[in-house]
């Protein structure tokens, strides 16, 4: 039985809970279930606190998990990223009131609010520089304000709670993050997690790539498929027409309006995108 520890909370969960659903795992039915049992997949779904998902797996009490790599890097557990899952991107960054400082070389001797000291002891000792952190919750912004501290380190997304706190980021990002699965790091092969990462990586394909058909005379085929080469080869089939051949090839789904006008352009007509619901490749 493959025991996955999934975020019970927070901004990962629902992006989380809707992957491995359209994976074909069994969801909660309730906010407050804590294990899911799904006997069909032979699974079990063990709802935790993000930040603690990575010391589970880190230390093989549970095989894979869903986590946010800022989480899984300040924790020091000893758990490595398996696949990066394609939602929850985030930067983590130094912020303070505008002009206080340029990089993180001007913090020596301040005092650093952040919710991931561990992230942030790293990349002071990476620099050089000597500071305190001060170890706060949640909701850090609000330390300078308060005069708790004279910068903090926190996850940005859109920036809007930065802004409306009156901080600026500043320096290069200290990490960018997203959510991603995560194993043990001595973990051996498991063909059950491979036949997760499997599903997962259809659901991911299945939300980039959307399907193209299209018609187009026999002798631009080739022109044609250099344009849309699919991700072995497009698939070519005859019409009834002998001069016309169809052709259908996966393409990456923001490029599907470039595309289109591209082939029309060329000559094709009669294009059709269509949806995958899953795939496998
Ligand atoms: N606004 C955001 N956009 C993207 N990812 C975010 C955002 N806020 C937090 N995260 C990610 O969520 C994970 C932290 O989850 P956690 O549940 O501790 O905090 P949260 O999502 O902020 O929820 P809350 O603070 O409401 O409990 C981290 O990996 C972090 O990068
Ligand atoms: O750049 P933004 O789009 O504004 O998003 C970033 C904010 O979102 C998260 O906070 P959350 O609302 O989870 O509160 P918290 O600080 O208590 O975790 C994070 O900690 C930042 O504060
Ligand atoms: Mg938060």
């Amino acid at each position: 039985m493959l025991r996955v520890a999934m975020p019970n909370k927070g901004s990962l969960s629902e992006p989380a809970a809707e992957i491995l659903r359209e994976a074909g795992y069994r969801g909660r039915r309730e906010s407050k279930e804590l294990v899911v049992f799904d006997a069909d997949n032979d699974v079990e779904l063990f709802f935790l606190r993000p930040r603690d998902i990575a010391v589970y797996v880190g230390r093989g009490t549970l095989d894979v998990g869903i986590t946010g790599r800022d989480l899984l890097l300040d924790s020091g557990a000893p758990a490595t990223e398996r696949m990066q899952l394609g939602f929850g991107a985030s930067t983590f960054r130094y912020a303070a009131r505008p002009g206080f400082a340029s990089s993180v070389k001007d913090l020596a001797g301040k005092r650093i609010a952040t919710s991931f000291p561990g992230l942030v002891q790293a990349d002071l000792a990476k620099a050089g520089v000597e500071a305190s952190v001060v170890r706060l919750d949640g909701a850090v912004e609000t330390a300078v304000t308060l005069g708790v501290a004279d910068v903090i380190a926190d996850v940005v997304e859109t920036g809007t709670t930065l802004r409306n706190a009156g901080l600026e980021v500043f320096g290069e990002p200290i990490l960018n993050s997203e959510a991603v699965l995560i194993r043990p790091e001595r973990a051996n092969g498991d063909p059950a997690v491979d036949v997760l990462v499997r599903r997962l990586q259809g659901v991911l394909t299945a939300r980039d790539y959307v399907m193209l058909d299209y018609d187009i005379r026999k002798d631009l085929v080739e022109k044609a498929s250099a344009v849309t080469p699919g991700l072995e080869s497009p698939t070519i089939s005859p019409l009834h027409d002998p001069d016309y051949v169809a052709v259908r090839a996966m393409v990456p789904r923001r490029r599907t309006n470039a595309l289109m006008d591209e082939l029309y352009d060329l000559g094709a007509r009669a294009i059709l995108v269509t949806e995958i619901a899953a795939c496998r490749l």
